[in-house]
């Protein structure tokens, strides 16, 4: 299931939270993650799920996809999450600690032909990406980072390096599928330059967007995620060129010093399809 709009900032809202729900109506966010699972109290379990249903019949949230993390299946509200959720007006389901495709396949026995996304945060999920990756709802992985440190016992480090095996995996199997992938959060959230630089880091690795848990997050995910005005700028360059070098008879031209195929086209045509798409979200 392939998603050609932009993911660039996907912010969780504790579904429990009135006044985020609202807030995030006027957010510039490309997508918001409305959870049941973690983020929210277990006395606040099922007055959530009723609020976010009422919530989402309003249908205030615009060009921003609706994505409902339900509770997982072996705790006491994941399949009445599941069969609400049916029934909502959302955009996906995402399952937390995916693990198998069976897993999978008891969230589609109640939501239909509703996508499904699936957190990745356990090294079992990560080991089954591939599968994981290929069952014909998914549409998209979110990497849960926190859940995937206490997993491996990892300190939290500024290069991420003892999460990268992981992170990784579940970026080639997204990849060989074309669903979309999503980096995982950054604690702290008034640390405006350590998120600055996972984000890079994230982009740098080929994530479509990070997940967020604070507004002040948002600014700086758009800009990181969205290609610059110079990659912009290069892409129009360089298929103008290869367009001219193939009137010519030639399978190669030459920008800026450097090759441009048409592999290199591939990619310059999907940044410029990406800055339209940003652009059609204002
Ligand atoms: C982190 C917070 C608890 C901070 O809350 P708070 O102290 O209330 O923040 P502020 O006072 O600075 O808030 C300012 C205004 O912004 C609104 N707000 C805050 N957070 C959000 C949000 N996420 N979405 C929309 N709006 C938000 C406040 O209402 C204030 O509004 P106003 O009244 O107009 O001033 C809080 O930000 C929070 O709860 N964040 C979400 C936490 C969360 O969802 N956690 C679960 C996901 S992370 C995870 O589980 C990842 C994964 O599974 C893994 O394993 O890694
Ligand atoms: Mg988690």
């Amino acid at each position: 299931m392939t998603l050609s709009r932009p993911l660039r900032s996907v912010l969780y809202i504790p579904a429990s939270k009135e006044r985020a729900l609202e807030k995030a109506r006027g957010l510039p966010c490309d997508a918001i993650i409305f959870d049941l699972e973690d983020a929210v109290a277990v006395d606040e379990k099922e007055n959530a799920r009723v609020l976010l249903g009422e919530t989402l019949k309003t249908g205030v949230y615009g060009k921003r996809m609706k994505i409902v993390r339900i509770n997982g299946f072996d705790s006491a509200w994941g399949k009445e999450d599941a069969a609400a959720v049916a029934s909502m007006d959302a955009d996906a389901v995402l399952l937390p600690k995916v693990e198998s495709v069976a897993q999978l396949d008891a969230l589609a026995a109640i939501t239909g032909d509703m996508p499904i996304w699936a957190m990745m945060e356990t090294p079992r999920g990560m080991m089954n990406a591939a599968d994981i990756a290929a069952h014909p709802k998914m549409q998209g992985f979110v990497m849960g980072t926190n859940d995937l440190a206490k997993e491996l016992n990892t300190r939290f480090r500024a290069d991420r390096l003892p999460m990268m095996a992981g992170l990784g995996l579940c970026l080639l199997a997204a990849r060989a599928e074309g669903i979309a992938a999503i980096d995982g959060v950054y604690n702290a959230f008034k640390d405006e330059d350590g998120l600055r630089a996972e984000c890079e880091q994230g982009r740098d690795m080929g994530f479509d967007g990070k997940t967020l848990i604070h507004p002040a997050q948002l600014d700086v995910a758009n800009e990181c995620f969205a290609p610059s005005e110079a990659e912009a700028d290069l892409a129009r360059r360089q298929i103008e060129a290869f367009n001219a070098a193939e009137a010519a008879g030639e399978g190669v031209a030459v920008v800026d010093g450097k090759i441009v195929e048409n592999l290199h086209i591939v990619t310059a045509k999907r940044i410029l399809a990406q800055v339209e798409a940003i652009a059609e979200m204002a």
